[in-house]
């Protein structure tokens, strides 16, 4: 196995301020520093969902970062300055027609390589009522390899999983704030996308509390397998890890699914 073949990852899981972009964003500066001066580097950091502001909906299009100027400009230095591909979680982004929840991925230059509009608004957090939806699915490369973004909900709609696999993707990222009691559905959702599409799912959930709601964490990466490559507890961490990105083929070649589908049936 070539070092080429294998991705060192940094998921930063962190409480966040509801309502609070300065706070968030000094935190996050101090986080990211730590992600990156290990004795390991990470090629890849990751962070959560909507950490600029959190799930502050009534003041949304005040707090919002604008085209994601602050935020493309924070990350992108830092992942120019670093050498690291950053996938950003998430932000709250607002622009003419109003508020998105809005994924960036910067390369290792610095560069935005893609970027992705959450499509499925979660009604039991309000989204629906504050934040535009996304019309177009997310794909990108990540050192080379085709991967696919969604954004927490996402992931309950197993047909948007399966298409960014159809087309190529072997890593799917996903942010999260996804609160407690639904840790079961958190975890099983994220297995069952894994395994059904035999990828990696690299996803990452904030820690803490706003307001009413608590957010367990598990951040967590899994295999092609559906095995636990590695999961955090419900504490703010930066969690490392390094993956094989051959296990994916070698997978989908001892069990042959995509071959072996019968789309004409259903
Ligand atoms: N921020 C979200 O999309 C939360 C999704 C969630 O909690 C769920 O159960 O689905």
């Amino acid at each position: 196995m070539t070092a080429q073949n294998r991705l060192r990852i940094a998921l930063i899981q962190m409480h966040v301020e509801a309502g609070h972009p300065e706070a968030n964003f000094r935190k996050l500066e101090t986080l990211l520093q730590e992600a990156v001066s290990g004795e390991v580097k990470p090629q890849l950091i990751m962070l959560p969902e909507m950490w600029n502001t959190g799930y502050a909906l009534e003041e949304i299009r005040t707090l919002a970062d604008r085209n994601g100027e602050r935020t493309k400009k924070m990350l992108s230095a830092f992942a120019r300055e670093h050498g690291v591909q950053v996938h950003c979680g998430s932000i709250a982004e607002s622009r003419e027609d109003g508020v998105y929840n809005t994924s960036y991925f910067f390369n290792g230059q610095g560069e935005v390589e893609a970027d992705y509009s959450k499509i499925h608004l979660f009604r039991l957090m309000n989204e629906e009522k504050h934040l535009l939806a996304g019309n177009v699915t997310g794909r990108l490369k990540v050192s080379e390899v085709d991967s696919g973004m969604m954004i927490c909900y996402d992931i309950r709609f197993p047909e948007l999983a399966r298409k960014l696999a159809l087309e190529g993707a072997k890593l799917l990222f996903v942010p999260a704030q996804w609160p407690n009691p639904r840790l079961h559905h958190w975890r099983t959702l994220l297995m069952a996308r894994a395994i059904e599409n035999q990828m990696f799912v690299i996803a990452c959930n904030r820690c803490g509390t706003s307001g009413t709601s608590s957010f367990f964490g598990h951040s967590l990466i899994i295999d092609p397998w559906g095995e636990v490559v590695a999961e955090a507890g419900e504490m703010e961490t930066i969690l490392h890890a390094e993956i094989d990105l051959d296990l994916v083929d070698e997978v989908r070649s001892r069990i042959p699914v995509f071959e072996d589908r019968r789309p004409a049936l259903y």
